[in-house]
């Protein structure tokens, strides 16, 4: 067998960043070998609940870790912010960013995408994993160019952070390729609650739905006159989100820039 893909995963006690190290430590072709956390800096991850067997040490300060531990690849699940820097940091010390972290800038996508190529080498932004959801999105592109008149509805846990979520925002950018910017609804039409209409992206809706309970869900609706075309993916658990993560990690090694979308890496 090759050498197993060495991995840092960064938000390790996250819901996402839990699956991703359970994942890292149960495919024989990676092997964990630290992970980054705000809290517990200096602790063996194996001493938290739940990591038992995991021998590798927790680091709080992102150039320590890089410095300390030779790497390929970052998996960064935590926040915008937080991920930016990670992202930033990963790439200057030649370890290649898989990122689920949604809520960067078109700014420092651009800024990130400009790093990767100064460093050649790959770097993977994913705003949703799930082969399902790509799909949604996919079918979403193509339902565009026959249906001008489209509003997403987005539904997720209640402790996201993001609104909308990473994966409406790439639908709309995704629907907007097959679009053209228009306004929808009664040209005086007028919101009696502010917010009624939703978010607007190039005309289109974009509502986010919080409630306790859901996990990831979205829905694309189109409208025509006498018809109606909905396209919807649930994720119902964050397992659903792992084989993305890891055909990014395999991909990641042979890219040598930035790709924001598992669409451009799927068949
Ligand atoms: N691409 C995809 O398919 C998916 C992407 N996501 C995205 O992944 C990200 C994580 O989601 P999820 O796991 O649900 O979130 P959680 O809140 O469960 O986990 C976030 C992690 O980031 C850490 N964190 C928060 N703030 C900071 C900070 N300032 N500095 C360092 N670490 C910090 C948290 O640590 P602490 O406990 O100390 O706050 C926690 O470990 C989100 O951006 C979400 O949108 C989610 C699901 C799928
Ligand atoms: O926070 C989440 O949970 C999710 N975040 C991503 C997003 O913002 O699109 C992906 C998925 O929807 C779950």
């Amino acid at each position: 067998m090759a050498n197993p893909i060495k991995i840092i995963v960064a938000g390790p006690r996250g819901r996402m960043g839990k699956e991703a190290v359970m994942l890292v430590n149960n495919t024989p072709e990676f092997e964990l070998v630290a992970v980054i956390d705000r809290r517990n800096n200096g602790v063996m991850l194996s001493d938290l609940d739940g990591f038992s067997n995991m021998n590798v040490r927790i680091y709080s300060d992102v150039e320590e870790c890089f410095q300390n531990v030779e790497a390929d690849v970052l998996i960064d699940l935590t926040i915008p912010e937080t991920g930016y820097i990670h992202t930033k940091t990963a790439l200057s010390y030649g370890v290649r960013p898989v990122v689920g972290t949604t809520g960067f800038t078109k700014e420092e996508l651009e800024e990130l995408k400009e790093l990767a190529e100064e460093k050649e080498i790959g770097c993977i932004i994913a705003p949703n994993f799930a082969i399902g959801a790509i799909l949604m999105m996919k079918f979403s592109q193509m339902a565009a160019k026959y249906f001008d008149n489209v509003e997403i509805i987005e539904m997720h846990h209640d402790q996201k952070l993001d609104a909308p979520s990473g994966t409406a925002v790439k639908t709309a950018e995704m629907i907007s390729e097959n679009r053209s910017s228009q306004k929808q609804g009664h040209h005086d039409e007028q919101e009696t609650i502010s917010g009624a209409r939703g978010a607007d992206y190039e005309g289109m809706r974009i509502h986010s739905v919080r409630l306790p309970g859901l996990v990831a869900h979205q829905q694309v609706l189109f409208g025509a006159d006498g018809q109606s075309l909905t396209i919807r993916h649930d994720s119902y658990n964050r397992a659903s989100f792992m084989s993305g993560v890891k055909v990014s990690v395999e991909t990641v090694m042979t890219l040598n820039t930035l790709v924001y979308g598992l669409e451009h890496i799927l068949d």
